[in-house]
């Protein structure tokens, strides 16, 4: 009752919008941006230990834009990443806690300054607590290559994100956007985890893909969404941190595989080379070709589209002013 209470929100934020709803950008290259060094094994998430107010400066950024959905500062918040660094399972619990205050910081914080402003064209924007994959957390590039060793069981996957799920949830988000999961078994195992813990608040998955067509480990994404489909608890599915041209063609095909909603939010086009910890410069899509983009993906039927990686806020205004 509660789930589709949470998921009405969500379905009214989309209508609100006309059918699409804009997701914020680049959470860590806006934080870069504004200058923060986040080549650290916590990457963005380092700002929770020693920036919390740029976070809430780069969400009120996105919001200005025109994102109808933040996503927070947890994508590689763990507590095992935490605790690597010395800091105790309670100091941990909080930083992830505190992703979420901050994003409904500012949420309300925006919210309560626009609605003063008549005639304005923003919506009251919804929080998604990020969850980023497991590969997220090695900090090895294997979120791009699904690659997780045998030893990595269903079970392996449902332990990592546990109890980060738990305190995430408790934080009260109105969605949880797990990211960049590069294989069939990490999905499934964040599906069962959401029954398991009997979560009433709606989730989207998003894979990426390296070659376009099928999930970085070469799985299908028949195959990938198989576990999706059935739950309830999933409202939306579909792919970030993938080059943008690559979009249209899996909208098309996951179109054909699920009735859930599609989420699509691409990176600029630059490659992540996770040894090296750097975007390597490579076909790179700008503002302008973002606003083209976006009209296609939403007339293929996208109902959330958004930036990840090297898409700024610029870029999200674009997107919002076309959709
Ligand atoms: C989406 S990638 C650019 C995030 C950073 C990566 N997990 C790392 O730590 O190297
Ligand atoms: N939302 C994440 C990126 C996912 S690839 C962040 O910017 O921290
Ligand atoms: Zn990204």
């Amino acid at each position: 009752m509660v789930l589709e209470k949470k998921s009405a929100l969500l379905e009214d934020l989309i209508k609100k919008c006309g059918g699409c709803a804009v997701v914020d950008g680049g959470f860590a290259t806006q934080l870069e941006i504004h200058g923060a060094a986040i080549n650290d094994p916590l990457w963005s998430a380092v700002s929770l230990i020693k920036n919390p107010e740029l976070i809430k400066r780069v969400h009120m950024e996105y919001l200005e834009a025109g994102a109808d959905i933040v996503v927070t500062s947890s994508y590689q918040a763990t507590i095992p990443g935490f605790l690597s660094r010395g800091l105790s399972i309670e100091e941990s619990e909080s930083l992830l806690q505190k992703s979420v205050e901050l994003a409904v910081e500012a949420r309300d914080r925006f919210w309560e300054k626009v609605s003063k402003v008549s005639g304005h064209s923003y919506n009251r924007a919804l929080v998604a607590a990020s969850i980023g994959s497991y590969g997220a957390y090695l900090a090895d590039g294997s979120e791009y290559s699904g690659h997780y060793g045998e030893n990595v069981s269903l079970d392996k996957l449902k332990d990592f994100h546990r109890r980060r799920l738990q305190v995430l949830v408790e934080a009260g988000p109105d969605l949880l956007a797990f990211e960049t999961i590069p294989n069939k078994l990490e999905a499934q195992a964040c599906v069962e985890l959401l029954e398991e813990e009997k979560v009433q608040i709606p989730a989207w998955i998003c894979f990426t893909s390296v070659d376009g067509e099928k999930a970085p480990s070469g799985e299908s994404f028949e195959e990938c969404l198989e576990p999706l489909n059935k739950s309830n608890n999933i409202y939306a599915v579909g792919i970030n941190c993938a080059p943008p041209q690559f979009i249209e063609n899996l909208i098309r095909k996951f179109a054909k595989l699920t009735k859930k909603a599609i989420v699509v939010y691409p990176n600029s086009g630059e490659v992540w080379d996770g040894k090296a910890k750097q975007w390597l410069p490579s076909q790179c899509f700008g503002d302008d070709e973002f606003e083209m983009f976006a009209t296609k993906w939403r007339d293929l039927g996208a109902k959330l589209i958004g930036g990840c990686c090297r898409t700024t806020p610029s870029t999200i205004n674009a997107i919002s002013r076309d959709l």
